[in-house]
């Protein structure tokens, strides 16, 4: 298993104003399943190629188990790269496939046959070596790719988007193929996509490139509950931002007086709290509460949208759609801000 250590990796494009990639430093613990997420354009497709070594960085460095690989030729870094267009050999088999890095290898027959069987089965497609990828789904053709990739044993797996092209029921499989496949072959993975939920769902780390730059690099709990800053916050989906001044253990705010959990920084003046963990219609005798207006009510399927007044501030909360249900819009309701639901930005 091997780690791998991005070290304020640069990469500016000619005629490009701002890089690309700017000075991104993260470690990838070996045998992790790890996400590059962000909006489009943000940079990561440019971080994998340069870790694969199918572009050369403008500054930094990349290093498999604390050895630089800068000057070794894709070929021999080990880094094997699955993009979301396939690209299987159309006149080979699925076997054949799956067993051409081997074949080029120059390993012998038999071992070829073992592994390609053995992968077969990892994939699911125990029956389908004699196809060709014509005669396969997508969601199949992409197994291939997985299989032809992983059957090298790479120092790491790079993803590129590997399921956007799959239907959501599909994608779900894939992600669940994904995973057993990390979990019986601790392969280190990387993995580009641009869907948070997808994130969070398979990695056990995050990395959020926003402008090509490493905005925060955490687990999912960390990047949902402790963002860095409003942009990290805003992109995990947080809503409501209240400005106010910090104390001692306490922030004041147009909302009120609110108790702090004791992890969080008395020094921000940003509150934030996120829509799903507020307490709203309980009897409000509780510490962190206060009454508000019920502006507006959307109901969204297994959840329910509340906007909420109190003087200029406006913020949601969502519930579910039984607990909304009685509340009135327009009427006063209670609120309740949990106390290690509170976080604050610089
Ligand atoms: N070969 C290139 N020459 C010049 N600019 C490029 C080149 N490849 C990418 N770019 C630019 O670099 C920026 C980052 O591109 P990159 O493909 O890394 O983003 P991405 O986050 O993977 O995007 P997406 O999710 O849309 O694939 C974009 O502005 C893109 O236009």
């Amino acid at each position: 298993m091997t780690d791998v250590s991005l070290e304020k990796l640069t990469k500016a494009y000619p005629g490009q104003t701002r890089p690309a990639v700017n000075d991104v430093s993260m470690h990838i613990d070996g045998g992790s399943l790890t996400a590059l997420l962000g909006p489009s354009a943000c940079g990561k497709s440019t971080i994998l190629k340069m870790i694969a070594g199918l572009l050369p960085p403008t500054s930094g460095d990349i290093r498999f188990a604390r050895q630089s690989v800068l000057q070794l030729p894709p070929n021999r870094r080990d880094a094997v790269m699955v993009f979301q267009n396939h690209l299987l050999f159309p006149y080979m088999t699925v076997g054949e496939n799956i067993g051409f890095g081997l074949k080029m290898r120059h390993e012998p027959k038999k071992d070829i046959d073992r592994a390609v069987g053995r992968m077969l089965e990892l994939v699911q497609l125990e029956d389908m070596g004699t196809r060709k990828p014509n005669q396969l789904s997508g969601g199949q053709q992409q197994r291939v790719a997985l299989a032809r990739a992983l059957i090298l044993r790479p120092k790491i797996l790079l993803l590129d988007e590997p399921f956007s092209n799959l239907d959501a029921n599909l994608r779900l499989e894939m992600q669940q193929l994904l995973n057993s496949l990390h979990q019986e072959l601790g392969t280190t993975m990387l993995f580009v996509t641009h869907d948070k939920e997808e994130a969070v769902g398979l990695s056990s780390k995050i990395a959020l490139i926003l402008n090509g730059t490493l905005r925060q690099y955490a687990s999912a709990t960390v990047l949902y509950g402790q963002p860095k800053d409003e942009d990290v916050a805003r992109f995990f989906g947080a809503r409501n931002f209240v400005p106010g001044k910090c104390g001692p253990g306490y922030f004041d705010c147009a909302l009120g007086r609110f108790t702090l959990p004791e992890s969080v920084s008395s020094t921000g003046r940003l509150l934030t709290f996120r829509p799903e963990n507020i307490v709203v219609g309980g009897d409000n005798i509780l510490e962190n509460s206060f009454h508000a207006t019920l502006a507006s009510k959307q109901f969204l399927g297994s959840q329910t949208v509340l906007g909420l007044q109190k003087g200029d501030i406006f913020f949601e909360a969502l519930l579910s759609p039984q607990i909304a249900e009685p509340l009135q819009e327009g009427s006063t309701v209670s609120v309740h801000l949990p106390q290690r639901s509170l976080w604050i930005l610089g």
